[in-house]
């Protein structure tokens, strides 16, 4: 029987605990956004308001020649004031870019009963966990979006048990991306002084996690958010987002050419690009000089739109605090040490709220 979009519960049953999420209820025909996804007004996201960050992608191949100091700076300053830039020349094919956006509406374009297999309380893997929304036993409003979840262990366990519709293409996209992230946190941590090795890799990006991100159509986007205000908990996220748009960024250091403190910028969809973002991990590294970027996603009623992240963190055992150097440099501590899985435990138990997820490592919250 169909369930009662009216009635609170029996759509949290529907979209939440069967697992049919947002594009289930969708698929039902809906001519209104059902209450318990009406965001707050100071949620909401007014397309007018925001400006667009136009600002030209880094050109990662010109890091092996003449312009090398040159993108050095693009990065640095990027992770310092906006914690977003885009790049192009990134070493992961271009057509592969395209692959995953197809494998991504292939998977939720399935019937519910076969993406509901893989919920966390059923899947069969420890590694797979399809849901919908952030936290939503906790959340004052839901999010707008279902989503995919794929821990990286191995080649041989990602191309067992993560789902046959993407384990392919997901698994050469976190592949050819490594050598990406590698050169990205060497040059942010030889800016701080730390001349990286294999061990201090690991120690910084030892576990990566591919998501697909699925925001069905809704009919009033001004009253939803695809994601709301977060930043992410990790290292460095590698975004790949489709040519919809609704990507913000919230502008947190006042800068000519990015705009004012507080406002929100767009981050534009570019063919062939991926969207680099600062997490929490490596704020607290840098005692704060690489700012996470708090960021949130619009919802849009004519198309679906998929994004395609990689998160790449610590392990869950490994120390974070920041670095001993800069700590005596700055004169001051701005966060504790902290073990990483206790930050991701933090992390996944509490709603979306802004930059709060940082507060768990502050200094004199502990
Ligand atoms: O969909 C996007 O563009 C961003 C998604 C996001 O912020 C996330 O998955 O953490
Ligand atoms: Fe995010």
């Amino acid at each position: 029987m169909a369930p009662s979009l009216d009635d609170g519960s029996c759509l949290f049953n529907f979209a939440v605990r069967e697992g049919n999420g947002v594009k289930g209820m969708v698929d039902l025909g809906l001519s209104k956004v059902p209450e318990p996804y009406i965001q707050p007004p100071k949620e909401r996201i007014d397309k007018q308001k925001a400006t667009r960050h136009e600002q030209e992608p880094i050109d990662l191949s010109r890091l092996n020649g003449p312009d090398h100091d040159q993108v050095v700076k693009e990065i640095v300053t990027a992770a310092e004031t906006l914690g977003f830039f885009q790049l192009v020349n990134h070493g992961v094919p271009v057509d592969l870019l395209e692959s995953l956006k197809d494998a991504a509406h292939n998977f939720f374009g399935q019937p519910s009963a076969k993406k509901a297999v893989y919920r966390k309380e059923v899947s069969p893997s420890p590694l797979v966990k399809y849901g919908t929304s952030f936290v939503p036993e906790k959340e004052k409003a839901l999010e707008w979006k279902d989503y995919i979840s794929l821990v990286y262990t191995n080649d041989a366990e990602a191309l067992e048990q993560w789902p046959e519709e993407c384990r392919e293409v997901a698994l050469e996209y976190l592949k050819t991306s490594m050598n990406m992230v590698r050169k990205l946190v060497e040059v942010l941590m030889g800016n701080l002084g730390v001349q990286l090795d294999d061990s201090k890799l690991d120690a910084l990006v030892g576990m990566k996690m591919v998501n697909m991100n699925f925001y069905p159509t809704c009919p009033n986007p001004d009253l939803t958010v695809g994601v709301g205000r977060h930043s992410d908990m990790g290292t460095l996220t590698i975004l790949l987002q489709d040519g919809i748009g609704g990507l913000y960024v919230k502008v947190t250091e006042e800068t000519d050419d990015i705009g004012k403190k507080g406002e929100w910028v767009e981050i534009p969809p570019l063919p062939g690009a991926l969207v680099i973002n600062v997490g929490d991990t490596l704020q607290i590294l840098s005692n704060g000089k690489y700012k996470s970027a708090e960021h949130r996603v619009r919802t849009t009623s004519t198309k679906s739109r998929v994004s395609i992240p990689i998160f790449t963190t610590p392990k869950p055992s490994e120390k974070i605090a920041p670095l001993p150097q800069l700590v005596e440099k700055d004169g001051v501590a701005r966060y504790r040490e902290l073990v990483f899985g206790d930050y991701m435990k933090n992390f996944f138990g509490n709603a979306h709220d802004g930059k709060k997820s940082l507060d768990f490592a502050q200094i004199n919250s502990a």
